[in-house]
């Protein structure tokens, strides 16, 4: 609702009241349009003050978020917002906390703006598949000009108080209380003409090379945001914001948001926005959960290993103002490790405009220097009996209170903590490179992992700016369990007849930065490898006269260990799945060896090669990761599905505006992806990944439910198992 209040001496005070956010609901937008009538219609008062309850202004939403999915209701937004700007009386916007989406259009409707200092602003529409449609794309580049509302509304960053005074989007900052100095304002300028006020009646300006701008803005979208409409459509509305009236202006925006609002996109992107926050609110099978379990305080971390992870977990940790103590095993990778980490902690403090946290870091060869960390996090090469080492030594090194972490990115948890004599206090945190810029980290339970330590683990994530997910511990956990499977119907379809460019262009229109093969260069062929020696899948451990393409009774593709045998390496190496101009070269391009010796290959194994369809590629790389999800989903890996989505989208550069996995699947339909994949299991039953698991014939049994309601339907089928 909105409160209206009378302050003695001609103005009057409505504020928006609707917790935790004061979003634009029904009821308030209906609360608005009575006060500000009534502010109207009473001839005491001269000026009108907009603030938010709870020093909060408004997060937005024509409806809230969650009404996005239902009918909307109630008085429309864009009418109430014109009627205030077109209203008699001056009308200021006292903005504290946020004012975002239809909160900030709510304002730039308002005669005047004057924000908190540490207020923050902006238009976060296309974030949710949507673009600012209640005049947003229509007065912002009337504040600010073109070239900053591009950027705002195609991004939907946030913009601090005083970014915004620079920019024109608030009339006047303060440090002191907004509602009050509003009040002082609006009596100061009663009576004032409204006429230059009303922000719709601006012209746009425009710069010269307006056309150039935009499009290179379309070129930038498609890069970083490929097959996402929503920035596309900002961009659309903007280009009618700077040739077009406002009205016609209005009507494209409308038009665009129709388009929008019915996509797809827009409700994978909602979903994401609730995932994200729900995935923090973690629970145990034994009940524990984030708000019955407190996390310990901790204030100095060990991290062990300065290798691509390691650095970028110390830069994390450094960043979060958390002290480290560093350790490597020899003199010449300590000193290495120490000239990165100090010279990332630099750019970075470069790029914040504060001075480098140098003092929060010291460098050691001493495993005993870590006596007296809160926590250590583990981050060596991913070999089992070296990882036992340090951590049977941590074990009497560190205080007895201390969590021991391993950035194990698939190895056993349970296995690591039983030389300890803390597996209470052993968890597992993965995290992902590079690990300063990427946002999940996967929080891995043991069996013997205790409520405590996972409070404090998840607690560590969110101290590090990142988005943690608790699963439980098995082979490859959720991530890259899942990614397995998807790797080899990749390496299948290559034996089959498809190219490696081939397999990347299906992936990359649907919407992946980067294939799964060109993924695999730039991450190095050989981590891989060494995990599948691990496993005994290859090299000497395998017994001679082994067949070469079954691993215990199962499809295996022994490709990519035969490139690794060639030293094909990736972009590291100068060629992999594609070439390269030289070592650590960027640019991939298809490499007519490969293509030959796919040719020998598949005469060698007697593969009849056969023309592959996109669709084909698409299905089975991807439904057989969906399937491995539900197979997690089962056994309680992951407690419901937006842990994996959430996974995928942060962890695996998922395209957000497809949800994520599990979501991508709902859109899908649940009996079409079963029907696929029994069509597929069929056409290959060596590959049990292609099997659909008992989840999903359950759930497609149960009618398909929709995602919110999976988690009924995953309680039952467990409790049956
Ligand atoms: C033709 C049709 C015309 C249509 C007109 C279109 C109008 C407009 O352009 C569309 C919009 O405004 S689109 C909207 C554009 N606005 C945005 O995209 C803003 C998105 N929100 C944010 O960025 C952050 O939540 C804040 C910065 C507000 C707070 O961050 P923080 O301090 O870390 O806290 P937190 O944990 O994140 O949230 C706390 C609680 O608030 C909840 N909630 C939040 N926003 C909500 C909303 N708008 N609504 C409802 N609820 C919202 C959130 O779920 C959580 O609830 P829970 O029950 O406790 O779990």
């Amino acid at each position: 609702m909105a409160v209206y209040t009378r302050i003695p001496g001609s103005v009057a005070v409505i504020t928006l009241t609707n917790p935790p956010v004061n979003a634009l609901s029904s009821t308030v937008r209906k609360a608005i349009s009575q006060t500000v009538s009534r502010a109207g219609a009473d001839s005491e008062v001269k000026a009108v003050v907009l603030c938010g309850d709870n020093r909060m202004f408004c997060a937005g939403a024509g409806a809230d978020i969650r009404e996005f999915s239902g009918t909307m209701s109630g008085p429309a937004l864009v009418p109430l917002i014109d009627e205030i700007e077109g209203g008699e009386k001056p009308v200021v916007a006292a903005i504290e906390g946020v004012a975002l989406g239809g909160g900030l259009e709510l304002a730039l409707g308002c005669h005047y703006r004057i924000a908190h200092s540490e207020a923050r602003v902006g238009l976060p529409e296309v974030t949710l598949g949507l673009l600012p449609a209640a005049g947003g794309t229509q007065r912002l580049p009337r504040l600010t000009g073109i070239p900053a509302a591009l950027e705002l509304i195609t991004t939907g960053r946030h913009v601090s108080a005083p970014e915004a005074l620079k920019l024109g989007i608030v009339d006047k900052v303060t440090d002191g209380n907004v509602r009050e100095v509003a009040v002082e304002f609006a009596r100061s300028i009663a009576g004032h003409p409204l006429g230059p006020r009303r922000v719709s009646s601006w012209p746009v300006h425009c710069p010269p090379d307006l056309g150039r701008l935009l499009e290179e803005a379309l070129t930038r979208i498609r890069q970083s945001s490929r097959g996402a409409m929503a920035p596309v459509a900002c961009v659309q509305a903007l280009r009618a914001a700077a040739t077009l009236s406002f009205t016609q202006g209005m009507e494209m925006e409308k038009a665009l948001m129709a388009t929008l609002f019915n996509s797809g996109q827009a409700r994978a992107l909602q979903y994401l926005h609730f995932a994200q926050r729900a995935v923090g609110k973690w629970s145990m099978p034994s009940g524990a959960c984030w708000h019955n379990t407190k996390p310990r305080p901790f204030h100095k971390a060990g991290v062990i290993g300065l290798g691509t992870m390691g650095k970028g977990i110390a830069v994390s940790l450094i960043r979060a103002g958390i002290s480290v103590i560093a350790v490597e095993m020899g003199e010449k990778q300590l000193e290495v490790g120490r000239k990165a980490v100090n010279a990332m902690v630099e750019r970075n403090a470069r790029k914040l405009g504060k001075a480098p946290a140098l003092a929060l870091i010291d460098f050691t060869l001493n495993l005993q220097d870590l006596c007296d960390a809160d926590l250590v996090i583990e981050a060596v090469f991913e070999d089992m009996n070296l990882k036992k080492q340090i951590f049977r030594e941590l074990s009497s090194v560190c205080r007895p209170s201390a969590l021991l972490c391993s950035n194990t990115s698939g190895l056993d948890i349970d296995e690591i903590a039983s030389v300890t004599c803390r597996p209470e206090l052993v968890v597992g945190t993965h995290f992902f490179a590079p690990a300063h810029v990427m946002k999940l980290l996967e929080v891995v339970r043991g069996s013997r992992t205790s409520p405590v330590t996972v409070a404090t683990a998840m607690q560590l994530g969110k101290q590090l700016d990142k988005i943690g997910v608790l699963v439980g511990n098995c082979s490859g956990f959720v991530g890259n369990r899942m990614l397995r499977p998807y790797t080899e119907q990749a390496y299948f379809l290559l034996e089959e007849g498809a190219r490696p460019e081939q397999v990347d262009q299906v992936l990359e229109e649907f919407g992946f930065a980067m294939g799964i093969f060109k993924m695999s260069d730039l991450s190095g062929l050989d981590v891989g490898w060494r995990v599948r020696k691990e496993l005994g899948l290859t090299g000497l451990i395998l017994p001679s006269g082994a067949a070469p393409r079954i691993r215990s009774g199962h499809r295996y593709s022994p490709l990519p260990d035969i490139l690794c045998e060639k030293g094909r390496f990736g972009q590291k190496s100068g060629w992999g799945w594609y070439l390269y101009d030289k070592p650590g070269g960027r640019v991939a391009t298809p490499d007519p060896w490969l293509e030959t010796f796919l040719e020998e290959y598949r005469n060698i194994h007697g593969i009849r090669a056969r023309r592959i369809d996109p669709q084909e590629i698409l299905e089975r790389c991807l439904y057989s990761l969906i399937n491995e999800g539900f197979c997690i989903l089962e056994e309680g890996i992951a407690a419901m599905p937006e842990d994996i989505d959430a996974i995928y989208v942060f962890g695996y550069s998922w395209p957000r505006h497809r949800g994520g996995p599990m979501f991508y699947a709902s859109m899908v339909g649940l009996p079409r992806v079963l029907e696929k994949l029994e069509h597929y299991h069929q056409a290959h039953p060596d590959v049990p990944q292609l099997e659909p698991s008992g989840l999903l014939r359950k759930l497609v049994a149960s009618g398909s439910p929709p995602i919110q309601q999976w988690g009924q339907v995953i309680k039952k089928h467990r409790s049956h198992l």
